[in-house]
């Protein structure tokens, strides 16, 4: 994707020497398919194994149960998290069985579908090009870099630190700031000089406890709630589309 345009970057970005973008919801349009799957995983379980208190039976829902505990987390974090909220508390074993469930559908749908980058997402990474600014992109996905190729924007990234990277370092998932920190110190750019945008409530976590310069939310539903809930945890500003962010 081409962008001609010459809009900059809003001067709260200019002095910045580096920007570490979460992939899925954020460059690509991939989040609802993760929350898809995970919503056809999570409910045939919650079906066989109904939790103790009746108000914790409620289905997965795509939103507000993605956001706040599976969006931005491992693969296996984000299957505990969910399982725990609804107060359930299996053994590894079967939280592995219900992430499986959800990696076969979501591999499927991919196969099936095309993946889409966000162009407002694009027009701003160009224009942080343009500005002289690195990227980055990060993920726990370990689908990212397919994700980035599919979707025809994996060149516009200096550095991509994904799922398989994060299990090959060791490094722990969010809220903890170790991918974004390995994806930074990859662009030999410190924390302090670099922002992170991310939509997760994880994630912005983790963009703060790394002591980046600014991080930014991006809250795509309408309504206020999941813009103030990034606010709360950690986000320093929020936009709708990345496109807010350029002058
Ligand atoms: O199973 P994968 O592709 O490694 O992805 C793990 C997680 O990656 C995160 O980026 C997504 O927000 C989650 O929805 C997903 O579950």
């Amino acid at each position: 994707m081409n962008d001609r345009s010459d809009a900059m970057p809003v001067p709260v970005l200019r002095n910045l020497r580096a920007v570490v973008f979460d992939t899925d919801g954020v460059i690509t349009d991939s989040a609802r398919v993760h929350a898809a799957a995970w919503k056809t995983a999570f409910d045939s379980y919650l079906a066989e194994h109904p939790p103790p208190a009746p108000e914790q039976r409620r289905p997965f829902d795509v939103r507000d149960d993605y956001l706040r505990h599976v969006d931005g987390r491992s693969r296996l974090d984000g299957a505990a998290a969910f399982l725990a909220s609804r107060g359930l508390h299996p053994p590894p074993e079967t939280v592995r069985a219900v992430a499986e469930a959800k990696e076969e559908l979501f591999s499927a749908r991919l196969r099936e579908q095309g993946m889409d980058a966000y162009p407002g997402t694009v027009r701003l990474v160009h224009a942080l090009r343009r500005a002289g600014i690195r990227c980055a992109a990060a993920s726990a996905s370990r689908h990212a870099r397919e994700l980035l190729d599919r979707a025809a924007v994996l060149g516009l990234f200096d550095v991509l630190v994904d799922g398989v990277e994060a299990a090959r370092l060791g490094l722990p998932g969010k809220p903890r700031p170790d991918l974004f920190l390995d994806a930074a110190r990859r662009l030999g750019v410190p924390a302090g000089r670099a922002a992170v945008v991310e939509d997760a409530v994880a994630g912005v976590e983790a963009g703060r406890n790394g002591g980046f310069a600014l991080v930014v939310g991006v809250a795509r539903e309408p309504g206020p709630e999941a813009g103030q809930r990034l606010l709360r945890h950690g986000a320093d500003i929020v936009v709708r589309d990345l496109a807010e962010l350029l002058a």
